[in-house]
């Protein structure tokens, strides 16, 4: 997919998203029904203006350029379809997240609503159901309470894409509006049938809607169902803490999700392939406070000797008498096995964990007692909290939009708070992570106490290694989130992923952390 860039002064840089009229010429475009509805006719200004435009980096110095934004998402005054010539089918694909539900409420309503779109059509299991099932008309009434139960009820899938029969079945069935709610997997998906619409010369919006409870996608502030995910994760660390405590040397053991994070053991085999997104565990265990200890696949650490982590919680059984873990998802995993959409498949790190410190302490002849919960799929499968479903409202509101002024080839998003259209590219060529560069990792190592992981004597990473793995990033590609590599593992226990990232994502995850992520909307 070419990038479209518009440049302007002072350094400023459009990262645009592509438009219909970009390969079909001459469309002719309709006022907005909006402008008559009376919902919205107080709204001052409530039509964007073309060139609106939303900054990446929200930190910029005086003398800095301006740098890069994206078009920022709204109504505009002109759009490109005729409500009653819309055709808008919805798709899940993926692993569930709290909230698909809201989204597909919200796009049906919104598409009614705001537009007076009739025809919207569900397609079933995910990608494959394009070519597969028949589509399930929807309409405002079908999908009124959705919202109200968690997981998707257009059902999902891994697997089963098959571009040409997609797009065929998009072709034959007269769908002009294509509202794609998935992950990583699902926006590279969507992203190569926009180019395939595009090379047939249709006229038809291929829009994505991010969806990851592991939050690894990049530029987006966060991405929905995330929030909900992490409260939801406290349930498990407060029984986790409860058990700890009742009993003497109590070991709490909590296994969050993570996408990728057991590729920290794979380092050990396998340097130079870590992919991480520790991010649920992070958030989970800083909203909590009874976490002793946070083990993300960002952050190296290791078991045995001065300063690791059995050291560690000798520590703290002795001055404590209880702690409580949090380990990110995955490890010791199945080096070939793949789920049906290529990801990699990962053993029990939390199981893991808990052998190799029972051995540990077994070795020591002391007597532990470790409760180890995995709350994997109910931290996912639960509707959506308060906040994530005013969120997924405003990005099915965006995303309409977007596609009837004509957008397509994009994902929706917030970004410093303000949502945008991102081009797909953007979105899919690489994958948000926890930098531990960055302030947010260190306050979640003050609030635990935990040790850095960053002194063990054999570390083939030391911190000078660690700089100049970042700001050899930072001259390569200043706006790209980037991650690299690791280092050998030099011991069996050893576990040293060197995950560096650029300083813009560091300045983003600061974002992030003010709170005024979602204040302003849109
Ligand atoms: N590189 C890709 N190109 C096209 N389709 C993909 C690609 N990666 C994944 N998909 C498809 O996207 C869907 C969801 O992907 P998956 O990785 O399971 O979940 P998620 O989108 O949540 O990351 C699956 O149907 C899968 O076949
Ligand atoms: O059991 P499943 O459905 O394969 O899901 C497991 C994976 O799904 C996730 O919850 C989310 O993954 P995606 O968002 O990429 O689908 C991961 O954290 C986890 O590794
Ligand atoms: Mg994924």
């Amino acid at each position: 997919m070419e990038p479209k860039i518009l440049t302007g002064e002072c350094g400023y840089v459009l990262d645009d998203v592509p438009h219909l009229s970009d390969y079909i010429p001459d469309l002719p475009t309709y006022p907005n029904p909006l402008q008559d509805n009376p919902a919205y006719k107080g709204v001052k200004q409530y039509f964007v203006d073309f060139d609106d435009t939303v900054v990446q980096k929200a930190v910029q110095h005086m003398d800095g350029p301006r740098g890069t934004h994206f078009r920022r998402q709204g109504p505009r005054q002109r759009i490109y379809f005729k409500p009653d010539e819309v055709a808008a089918c919805i798709v899940t694909c993926g692993g569930l997240c709290p909230g698909l539900n809201t989204v597909i409420r919200e796009l049906v309503c919104s598409l009614d609503y705001m537009y007076g779109v009739k025809k919207i059509l569900g397609i079933e299991g995910g990608y494959k159901g394009f070519y597969s099932r028949n589509t399930i008309p929807l309409t405002p009434k079908s999908v009124n309470h959705i919202h109200k139960g968690g997981g998707t009820v257009l059902g999902t899938s891994r697997g089963g894409y098959v571009t040409s029969k997609i797009v065929d079945s998009i072709q034959d069935r007269g769908i002009n509006q294509v509202y794609i709610i998935g992950g990583d997997g699902t926006q590279k998906g969507a992203s190569v049938i926009y180019q395939e619409v595009r090379r047939r010369g249709l006229k038809t919006t291929v829009v994505g809607i991010p969806k990851t409870i592991d939050n690894d996608i990049p530029v987006i502030d966060k991405s929905f169902g995330f929030d909900t995910a992490v409260e939801e994760a406290q349930r498990a660390i407060n029984a986790a803490h409860v058990e700890a405590e009742s009993v003497e040397n109590g070991i709490g053991l909590v296994k969050l999700m993570g996408r990728d994070s057991g590729q920290l053991l794979l380092s050990m085999m396998n340097p130079g392939n870590v992919d991480a997104a520790g991010f649920i565990a992070m958030y989970a265990t800083l909203a909590n406070r009874d976490v002793d200890c946070c083990l993300i696949p960002e952050s190296p650490f290791y078991l045995e000797g001065p300063g690791g982590l059995f050291e560690y919680i000798e520590k703290r059984l002795k001055d404590n008498g209880h702690m409580v873990i949090v380990i990110a998802e995955g490890a010791g995993e199945s080096l070939e096995e793949r789920d049906a959409s290529g990801n990699k498949v990962f053993k029990d790190v939390g199981l893991w964990m808990s052998h190799k410190i029972r051995e540990h302490f077994a070795n020591h002849k002391k007597t532990i007692t470790l409760k180890y919960i995995d709350p994997t799929y109910m931290i996912r499968a639960i509707p959506a909290n308060a906040s994530d479903n005013v969120y997924c409202t405003i990005l099915a509101q965006s995303a309409i939009h977007g596609a009837m002024a004509g957008y397509t080839g994009f994902t929706v998003g917030p970004v410093n708070g303000r949502h945008c259209y991102i081009p797909f590219y953007r979105i899919i060529e690489n994958q948000n992570k926890v930098v531990i560069t960055d302030r947010m990792w260190a306050r979640l190592l003050s609030s635990t106490n935990q040790p850095s992981f960053l002194n063990h004597p054999d570390d083939a990473v030391s911190d000078g290694k660690r700089e100049e793995n970042i700001s050899s990033d930072q001259e390569k590609n200043d706006e790209m989130r980037e991650s690299v590599s690791l280092a050998s593992a030099k011991q069996g226990e050893r576990l040293l992923p060197n995950s560096s990232e650029t300083a813009e994502n560091c300045v983003n995850e600061q974002d992030r952390l003010t709170g005024n992520v979602f204040s302003n909307g849109c």
